[in-house]
């Protein structure tokens, strides 16, 4: 049996080609810009006809849900990446040939999978994914388990020796780099509780746009009135919330171009890429959204107003002025303009040149 197993090609090649492919996932937009360069280089050095990742999306103690994110495949004929029935794919773990396949997954196992040995649910995707042999490395996050790096020999059986599992192992946690690598830079740059970015990722965002338009723009300092009685009497787990269902519905009426975040506590953030009246309208309608939806929580209706400062990036005819203080000029006209919409009685919008 073992004579019409697929040779693998010399392992000394492999731990350089992962070396090298690792840069690829170094790519400066995150790892999944880079995958695809990856995968191809673990496809062509080992030989192999396809190379996949699936994500796990969901999961719970007799189930779990897939996507099919990437894929490398040595012809067309060998790809199955268009292939809807592994998109959001649900397997249920009835049996115990599958219970054994997930606990394995679960404990981030290498496991290889011959056409000959398999039976049930494998069986079936085997015959109609027309595979002899599969490699399976899963891919491990802070311990938990995210994915799998598959590869598939459909022309022939194959037999993973031990050092190439090694080299694709390491290939694996280079993957698990990436993704820890993108979800640090989702936290530098997003507020927890809602979702949205934070103070300094605004601000990053508005250079940005201020490099491309340096006179445009307008600035809205958000801030609900009253945020303490609403802790004070439903508790913070309902102010948290509220926070969050106020976000939501902000984000949901935020204008293209338009940038939302979290300043902290119950104060927010909005820049917007136009100026003048069309700008001071669009937050008239947040404030009548925010005015006319109270937040239900546990069948409570909790009513909400907000108050708003505006200001517009101007250099109010100085042109000698650079991007910075013009933007830390328009911070401060916000901010005085949201104190004084506080101080005349909130729900309001207040606007400063
Ligand atoms: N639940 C919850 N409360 C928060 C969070 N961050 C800040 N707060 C609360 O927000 C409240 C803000 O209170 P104040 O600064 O007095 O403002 P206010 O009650 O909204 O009154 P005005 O702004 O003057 O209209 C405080 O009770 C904070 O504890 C959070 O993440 N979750």
């Amino acid at each position: 049996m073992t004579d019409c197993y697929k040779p693998n090609p010399p392992d000394t090649e492999l731990f350089p080609a992962v070396s090298r492919a690792a840069k690829s996932l170094m790519h400066h937009r995150g790892w999944r810009y880079g995958i695809a360069d990856f995968l191809e280089a673990l496809g062509t050095t080992t030989g192999t006809n396809r190379v996949w990742m699936f994500e796990v999306i969901d999961q719970g103690p007799d189930y779990y849900v897939t996507n099919f994110v990437f894929e490398w495949a040595d012809r067309p004929e060998s790809s199955n990446i268009n292939d809807n029935r592994y998109i959001g794919k649900r397997v249920d773990v009835d049996n115990p040939d599958l219970r054994a396949l997930y606990q394995a997954r679960l404990n981030g196992q290498v496991q290889i999978h011959q056409r000959t040995e398999v039976g049930g649910f494998l069986k079936h995707e085997f015959e109609v994914q027309g595979i002899h042999s599969m490699l399976t490395i899963p891919i491990m996050v802070e311990g938990q388990w995210w994915g799998i790096l598959g590869f598939d020999d459909c022309d022939a059986p194959r037999d993973y020796p031990g050092s190439y599992v090694a080299a694709l192992e390491i290939a694996a946690v280079l993957i698990t780099n990436g993704i820890l690598r993108e979800r640090l830079e989702w936290e530098v740059r997003h507020d927890h509780l809602t979702g949205l970015l934070n103070r300094r990722a605004l601000i990053w965002e508005i250079e940005e746009a201020l490099e491309r338009n340096p006179q445009s723009g307008t600035l809205v300092i958000i801030d609900l009135d009253w945020f303490k009685n609403v802790n004070d009497r439903y508790g913070h787990q309902a102010g948290d919330e509220v926070l969050k269902a106020f976000s939501n519905r902000m984000r949901d009426r935020v204008p293209d171009g338009g940038i939302l975040a979290r300043f902290g506590g119950e104060e927010f953030a909005l820049w917007l890429p136009t100026n003048g009246p069309k700008a001071r309208l669009i937050v008239e309608d947040l404030r009548n959204a925010i005015l006319a939806h109270p937040v239900v929580w546990r069948e409570q209706s909790i009513a909400l107003t907000a108050s708003f400062g505006i200001s517009e990036m101007r250099d109010h005819g100085n042109e000698s002025i650079d991007t910075q203080t013009l933007f830390e000029n328009v911070f401060k006209r916000a901010d005085d303009a949201l104190f004084q919409a506080k101080r005349e009685g909130r729900n309001r919008i207040i606007y400063k040149e």
